[in-house]
């Protein structure tokens, strides 16, 4: 997908404030959450109220993507098919994913919307590549508190425990050409260590970060987006190449390194990601 995705922002199902100020923020796009973030006395109604927010309210040019509980629970089914088919949702997030077989039992009752799986068990893990390669798979979400739950791994601001995790789920993601984000930043008041979070997801090649807090969104925009050195960069390694290439040559030189075919296909996806991030600000700026 070109569009961007650099910021998803959860918000509960059950805040009322929190899904009319959606509105106002710069999210790429938005995890209207059923599951996790709304207590089990709170779930049928937030299923209501969510419905109808995403009925009446404009997100504009916003990803909406509904996480649903997961099929094993008295309330996923009936979630399911409240957003299947509602025009305000343009995919499922299916949580806890094992294996195919749970994206499947979704796929059973939501007939045409895209899957998102989150990933954060080991078993997901485990099976990532055959989960991304899911006919129906968009977009993959890491769950990286319910992994380290489940891996009874320690939090590092390096993230050490959570690398073959994260690196699995990345070549599962690439090599089946999906969307891929990263998982959030619980400690959502503290920004230089947001910043820190967000430069390793983008190393590795996430193309973007889940976030908890509208105060966790410029960092995160910024922090995946092309910065104006790498589109400068970009556009003159393109330049460069093609100039060789009319003198008859298959590669360049530039600032003293070889420039490629197949560096000037990752300076094009930068400038496309540049444009799309462009575009996406005007839509916004537009509401
Ligand atoms: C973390 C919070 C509980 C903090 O809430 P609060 O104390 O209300 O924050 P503030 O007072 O600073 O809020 C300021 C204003 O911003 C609005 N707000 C807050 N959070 C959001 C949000 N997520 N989206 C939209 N708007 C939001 C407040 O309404 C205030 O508005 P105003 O009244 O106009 O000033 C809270 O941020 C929160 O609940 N965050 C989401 C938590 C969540 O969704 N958790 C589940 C997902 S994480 C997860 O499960 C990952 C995965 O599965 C894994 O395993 O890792
Ligand atoms: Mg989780």
């Amino acid at each position: 997908m070109t569009r961007p995705f650099r910021s998803v922002l959860y918000i509960p199902a059950s805040k009322e404030r929190a899904l009319e100020k959606a509105r106002e923020i710069a999210a790429d796009a938005i995890i209207f959450d059923l599951e996790d973030a709304v207590a089990p006395d709170e779930k049928a109604q937030a299923r209501v109220t969510l419905a109808r927010f995403l009925s009446e309210v404009d997100y504009g040019p916003r990803y909406r993507i509904v996480r649903i509980n997961g099929l094993d629970t008295v309330w996923g089914r009936e979630d399911a098919l409240a957003f299947a088919a509602h025009a305000g949702v343009d995919a499922l997030l299916v949580p806890k994913v094992n294996a195919p077989a749970d994206l499947d039992a979704v796929a059973a009752l939501a007939a045409k919307v895209p899957l998102w799986a989150m990933m954060e068990t080991a078993a997901g893990m485990l099976n990532a590549a055959a989960i991304a390669g899911h006919a129906r798979l968009e977009g993959m979400v890491m769950g990286t508190n319910d992994l380290a739950k489940e891996l009874g791994s320690r939090f590092r601001a390096d993230r050490l425990p959570m690398q073959a995790g994260l690196g699995l789920c990345l070549l599962a993601a690439r090599a089946h050409g999906r969307v891929i984000v990263d998982g959030v930043y619980n400690a959502f008041k503290d920004e230089d260590g947001l910043r820190a979070e967000c430069a390793q997801g983008r190393d590795m090649g996430f193309d973007g970060k889940t976030l908890i807090h509208p105060a966790q969104v410029d960092i995160c925009n910024a922090a995946f987006a092309p910065s104006e050195a790498e589109v400068e960069l970009a556009k003159r390694q393109i330049e460069a190449f093609n100039a060789a290439q009319a003198q008859g040559q298959g590669v360049a030189v530039l600032d003293g390194r070889i420039v490629e075919n197949l560096h000037v296909v990752t300076a094009q996806a930068v400038l496309a990601k540049a444009q799309a991030i462009r575009a996406q600000a005007q839509d916004i700026a537009a509401q």
